[in-house]
């Protein structure tokens, strides 16, 4: 059903708009509740999910994917599985390896350098992920451009001694990255100075990073990110923007396309929510996702309530005009 809407028609085959609200299950990046719109095309559901401190011109590469999901689809996959990694969030340790163990990856990604957590609370949850996994496991570590260059050499190292795999944005601009990465040895992963940058295109990667982290809705959909991945010729790591279940599969067709794939992606963060669009969640079997995409026949019962059902739609609107 379309609702009445102040904003210019939506494309051509968009039958349905629907907006969805889900707890967290662990506080991520400062967000409780995470919500957003799915639209209903002729290519099957697209995902329109910006996380709220995204402008409304920011929106609109995310506004390009859903509408590419839904009226348009993806191109043809060359592989039908996807390895991925549990996304740990900054929690105690002992909550760290149960949420390890619980996944059943042999990749894990740690999100470190939270406001509020000393390098000790960083270390412990580290070396509690690798004990988990074992010395065959991947670990790397996501501190979101938390730490200057001084800082980043002094942390990676120190978290380095349980092996790092990478060390996705330690720092925030390009020239520190550069910098970094001339005193460590661990390998550098770009993920915000992509996803944030102007012209993700042009971004020029060759001294900062060995690994860009490509995300579908912040790039402007599948065929979009392709682009970005062809540009930089680097390795590619796919993660999701914590999409419910539809979004993350545009994410496992973006990873699905890829040329090459030797790095486990960011894709099982459906485990992060406590509830789902669909009864039939895109979440990892034994490390794997099968590409494929979920029905939402849940979006009765997420529905969001009426105050954020409102401010999507108005969102929607500003993003489109
Ligand atoms: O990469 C993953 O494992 C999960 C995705 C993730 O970490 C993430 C999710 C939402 C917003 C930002 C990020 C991030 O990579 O920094
Ligand atoms: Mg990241």
């Amino acid at each position: 059903m379309i609702s009445a809407s102040a904003g210019p028609p939506l494309p051509a085959g968009i039958s349905e708009v629907r907006v969805w609200s889900v707890a967290m299950r662990t506080r991520f990046r400062g967000i409780d509740v995470r919500n957003g719109v799915l639209v209903r095309g002729p290519a099957g559901w697209g995902e329109f999910s910006p996380f709220w401190d995204y402008d409304d011109a920011e929106s609109r590469r995310w506004w390009n994917s859903a509408v590419e999901s839904a009226v348009e689809g993806w191109p043809a996959p060359v592989r039908s599985a996807v390895p991925v990694n549990v996304t740990v969030p900054a929690v105690a340790a002992d909550r760290a390896a149960a949420i390890v163990r619980a996944s059943g990856c042999a990749a894990a990604k740690v999100k470190v350098a939270e406001p509020g957590q000393t390098p000790a609370d960083d270390l412990a949850r580290v070396e509690a992920v690798r004990d988990v996994l074992g010395p065959a496991g991947a670990v790397r570590v996501d501190a979101n451009a938390a730490w200057d260059v001084g800082t980043a050499v002094a942390r990676i190292r120190e978290l380095d001694r349980v092996g790092l795999e990478y060390v996705e944005q330690p720092c925030a601009t390009l020239e520190e990255l550069a910098a970094l990465r001339r005193r460590i040895e661990v390998r550098v992963a770009a993920d915000e100075v992509v996803r944030r940058s102007a012209d993700p295109l042009r971004v020029d990667l060759r001294e900062a990073c060995d690994v860009v982290v490509l995300k579908v809705q912040p790039l402007g959909g599948v065929r979009a990110a392709l682009r970005v991945a062809e540009a930089h010729g680097l390795p590619c790591v796919v993660s999701s923007a914590l999409e419910s279940s539809v979004g993350i599969a545009a994410g496992v067709a973006l990873a699905a396309a890829l040329p090459e794939l030797p790095f486990a992606c960011g894709l099982a963060t459906v485990a992060l929510l406590t509830d789902d669009v669909t009864s039939d969640p895109l979440l990892p079997v034994d490390g794997v996702l099968a590409v494929r995409r979920p029905d939402p026949d849940r979006l009765d019962a997420v529905a969001a309530d009426p105050g954020t059902a409102a401010r999507w739609r108005a969102r929607l609107d500003a993003v489109r005009a």
